[in-house]
């Protein structure tokens, strides 16, 4: 497919005694809003470093935008909003006098949208750098990078020392770019916003991808799993005893179906048969799904 815009195959930084990355394969499409999610120390930045071009790889390729990122790595830094994982400013006196430097750099005239980050994350950027707190340095980190309006970003944990409020408005910037079709990848260790704002997620553990999948399949499964409860046991025999549908738990009154979506019409005409007391759909999240890749990751690669 010619829509990919970041790509890296087999990508491999070795640091020795299991530290690094190993054959990262990831592929974020055109307009896609990509989450890389994984634990401390699991190679989340150590595999942006080398899609940034800062880091050369041991062995494998990264491309974004169909350049290589160890040889066009100054081309990426123009042509990608970039946050880095670790904010190291400049000795410029205010967060004003940074960003004006890095309006320059990026050619940016037109401050609007500039002045909107702003707005959105109430930053106060004439604040002095050296004395603002770890949630001011990464606002302003967001606020020069996002300022360049480029139609990659690459940001590594962008909500790092945010509170729950700003992370809230940050992922409202971050749905602001999908809309202009832009394409972000993402890194971070909170499922909850991974989940709230990404198309697609992979997940990392000891330099290893374990996981890619689509939150869309997350939130509309295929297969579905529902706990029902009946007024009657006898009416719970009965069903459990005649049903086409995986009875994947039985009790005295309830039990947890698994069906299909095709399948769900006549799940419900079925249903119609009995006193219903509770439906529930059982749904798992994220992080559930994050926590078994992660267990069955353990065994495939074994414990440090
Ligand atoms: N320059 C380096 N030299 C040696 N080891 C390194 C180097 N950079 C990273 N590592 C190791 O590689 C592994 C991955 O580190 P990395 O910083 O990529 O993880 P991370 O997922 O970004 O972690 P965090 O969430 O804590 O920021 C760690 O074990 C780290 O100690």
């Amino acid at each position: 497919m010619n829509d990919r815009i970041i790509k890296t195959e087999g990508l491999t930084k070795d640091y020795g005694q299991g530290r690094g990355i190993f054959n990262i394969d990831i592929e974020v499409h055109k307009g896609e809003v990509f989450g890389f999610i994984g634990t401390n120390g699991s190679g989340k930045t150590t595999t942006i470093r080398n899609m940034m071009g800062f880091i050369k790889p041991d062995s494998g390729t990264s491309v974004i935008d169909r350049l290589d990122s160890w040889n066009c790595s100054a081309d990426i830094m123009r042509n990608v909003s970039y946050v880095p994982g670790e904010i190291a400013f400049p000795s410029l006196r205010t967060g004003t006098e940074f960003l004006k430097t890095q309006a320059q750099y990026l050619g940016v005239t037109d401050y609007r949208y500039m002045n909107h980050v702003i707005e959105v994350l109430q930053l106060d950027p004439t604040a002095n750098l050296k004395r603002m707190s770890k949630g001011m340095k990464q606002k302003t980190a967001i606020v020069a990078a996002l300022m360049g309006e480029k139609e990659i970003l690459v940001l590594d944990e962008p909500t790092t020392g945010l509170d729950p409020l700003m992370r809230e408005a940050f992922l409202d910037l971050i749905r602001e770019e999908k809309q202009k079709g832009h394409t972000v990848f993402m890194s971070s260790h909170i499922f909850e916003e991974i989940e709230a704002v990404c198309d697609r997620v992979a997940m990392i553990k000891d330099g290893h991808i374990i996981d890619t999948l689509s939150l869309h399949d997350l939130r509309h499964p295929a297969v579905k799993n529902f706990i029902i409860e009946f007024d009657r046991a006898a009416d719970k025999q009965q069903f459990a005893g005649n049903t086409e549908f995986i009875i994947e738990k039985d009790e005295r009154n309830s039990c947890a179906v698994r069906c299909n979506i095709e399948q769900l019409d006549t799940l419900f005409r079925t249903l119609k048969n009995y006193k219903i007391v509770n439906f529930q759909e059982i749904r798992r999240s994220l992080q559930e799904q994050f926590m078994m890749a992660y267990k069955e990751g353990l065994t495939e690669y074994g414990e440090k």
